[in-house]
């Protein structure tokens, strides 16, 4: 549905994004990650037509970003993270308007404003001023405004950026719901967000692919940092030296009571030889098991610490 290759842009001498190639497919919803300035906003406006690219090449729904602009425009929408909205404009109005610029003929744009009203939930607030309305509901309509034309692809940059808990969880089962019926590709910050709502993530970093993979796919590609989290009934004094002490264990680190995480060596299976020696050791086997790293845990690691020499 989307396929990217080779990706580059530059502002003038400043390079915002470099050989970025990836695919979103069709149904997926996948998660854009990346910190402050790493190249996303720069990215999603090249896929919606609204940038040029300076080098690569990027084809939407199988047409060409540079040469068939406008059948892409037809297949997208777009949310970019300040929604454009006209705050004096009543909601219906300004979603019949927004119909006409994206080329919806006159006869069907009361029909298009009814269908995303539903889609959005939003029609009990047509009749109002976009202004007085609370920046959930102006999200909504933001999205409304970027679905009035039924595009298959949605492209959503931060969309619950500047929203309170709960709007953040209203805009986030909507995109869940939106998810079931179009592909979208999603920028956000918010990590535990990406986690619930998208089925793969991409990561960039200073305007390179930094991973490209499922939650689980990511995991095992850091396996390295494999952690073991291990619980006892009777720990004594000696028990972390011991551990230390095994072959494949790197570190231990006492966490609670009769509680520890314990850093494995390289892809090396740990469990049984950990297991083995708390059953011999007397101290009592409670609990066993790997340490699976979160989103936010995988983020830090790609942006801060390290890159991968190659995206998955
Ligand atoms: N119009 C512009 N002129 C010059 N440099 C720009 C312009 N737009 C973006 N940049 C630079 O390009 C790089 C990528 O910016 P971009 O906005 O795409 O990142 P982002 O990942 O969306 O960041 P954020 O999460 O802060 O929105 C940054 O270094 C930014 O300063």
């Amino acid at each position: 549905m989307i396929e990217v290759q080779n990706l580059a842009k530059s502002y003038g001498p400043r390079s915002a994004i470099q050989g970025l190639t990836f695919q979103v497919n069709q149904g997926e919803v996948v998660g854009f990650l990346g910190p402050n300035g790493a190249g996303k906003t720069t990215t999603m406006n090249i896929l919606c037509c609204i940038l040029p690219a300076s080098s690569g090449t990027a084809r939407v729904c199988g047409f060409d970003i540079f040469e068939q602009s406008y059948e892409i425009r037809k297949r997208i929408g777009y949310l970019p993270e300040t929604p454009p909205l006209y705050q004096d404009m009543v909601v219906s109005k300004y979603l019949a308007f927004a119909a006409g610029l994206r080329g919806v003929p006159k006869k069907q744009i009361p029909s298009a404003v009814d269908r995303v009203l539903g889609q959005c939930h939003i029609r009990d607030v047509q009749d109002r001023i976009i202004g007085r309305l609370s920046k959930g509901y102006q999200q909504r309509i933001g999205l409304a405004q970027a679905m009035i034309h039924d595009p298959e692809i949605l492209i959503l940059d931060e969309p619950t950026i500047g929203l309170d808990p709960i709007q953040i969880i209203e805009i986030r089962k909507l995109i869940q719901e939106l998810g079931k019926s179009h592909t979208i590709l999603l920028s956000s910050h918010i990590l535990p967000e990406v986690t619930q709502i998208c089925q793969r993530v991409i990561i960039i970093h200073e305007g390179r692919i930094a991973a490209m993979d499922t939650l689980d796919g990511l995991n095992a590609s850091l396996r390295h940092s494999n952690r073991l989290e291990l619980k006892v009934r009777n720990a004594d004094t000696g028990i972390t030296p011991k551990l230390e002490a095994l072959d494949k264990v790197s570190a231990v680190h006492p966490d609670g009571v009769n509680r520890f995480i314990i850093d494995i060596e390289s892809n090396q299976p740990a469990q049984d030889d950990v297991a083995r020696m708390v059953l011999e050791q007397g101290w009592g086997l409670e609990e066993l098991k790997p340490v699976s790293m979160t989103l936010e845990d995988i983020f830090l690691k790609l942006t801060t610490e390290e890159k991968l020499d190659t995206p998955s």
